[in-house]
């Protein structure tokens, strides 16, 4: 592969307290590649993610982004009270996006639209999941990490989501995606086990 590394980590540990989690983690990632993080409950995936994120300060290590990041928590990040045209606005105004074009696109893939005026305390557990993952990507991030952003969805939206990633992808985004099924591994460039507190080697995904 020869475009350019975005995402690159050497070495980063990270414990709780006398837990080691992540022992050395190493991963490059490249503009327009899709990669998958996969691993048991436990292995650190979400810490690794954290880390990533500057959510959670590294004990030792170094991670470069080159370009703007986007970050899809596995936990919602929304207030019950604010509709979701409410969470646009405000993201529109945190993220200084003049147009919210892209937005509007990304509802309509996602089929968030006709939920615009609902709050997002009476919206089910997957269309907030949803708002989540929108509120990621609205402003065109260079670099995405994704903590199993389609918990809840249906099978559509699922689909939906994988197409939104290729596209994402075929745009020359570096898409970080944590996976917990073994099938997806198929829509990705390449999968990667987070195992003993470090990566281990690639393995190809199914486009390779
Ligand atoms: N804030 C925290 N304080 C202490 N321990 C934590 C904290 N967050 C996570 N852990 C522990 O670190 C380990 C890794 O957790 P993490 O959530 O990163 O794993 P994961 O691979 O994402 O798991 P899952 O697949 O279940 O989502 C687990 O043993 C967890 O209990």
């Amino acid at each position: 592969m020869t475009s350019e590394v975005v995402l690159r980590v050497t070495g980063v540990r990270k414990s709780y307290g006398s837990r080691a989690v992540l022992r050395g983690v190493d991963l490059q990632v490249h503009q327009g590649e899709l990669v998958g993080i996969v691993g048991e409950n436990g292995a650190g995936k979400t810490t690794l993610l954290r880390v990533l994120c500057g959510e959670l300060r590294a004990d030792h290590g170094e991670i470069a982004i080159d370009g703007t990041l986007g970050y899809c928590p596995q936990r919602t990040v929304l207030d019950d009270e604010l509709t979701v045209a409410q969470h646009l606005r405000l993201f529109q105004t945190a993220y200084r996006i003049a147009s919210l074009q892209h937005t509007e696109d990304l509802l309509a893939v996602l089929g968030l639209a006709q939920h615009r005026d609902t709050p997002a305390k009476a919206l089910s557990g997957g269309t907030r999941q949803k708002l989540n993952l929108v509120l990621a990507l609205m402003h065109d991030p260079e670099v995405v990490l994704l903590d199993e952003p389609y918990q809840g969805f249906d099978w559509e939206t699922y689909l939906a989501f994988w197409k939104l990633a290729a596209t994402l992808r075929d745009n020359g985004c570096a898409v970080v995606v944590i996976s917990h099924f073994a099938h997806d591994t198929e829509r990705l460039d390449a999968v990667r086990r987070l195992r003993g507190g470090v990566l281990e080697p690639a393995m190809a995904g199914g486009r390779v």
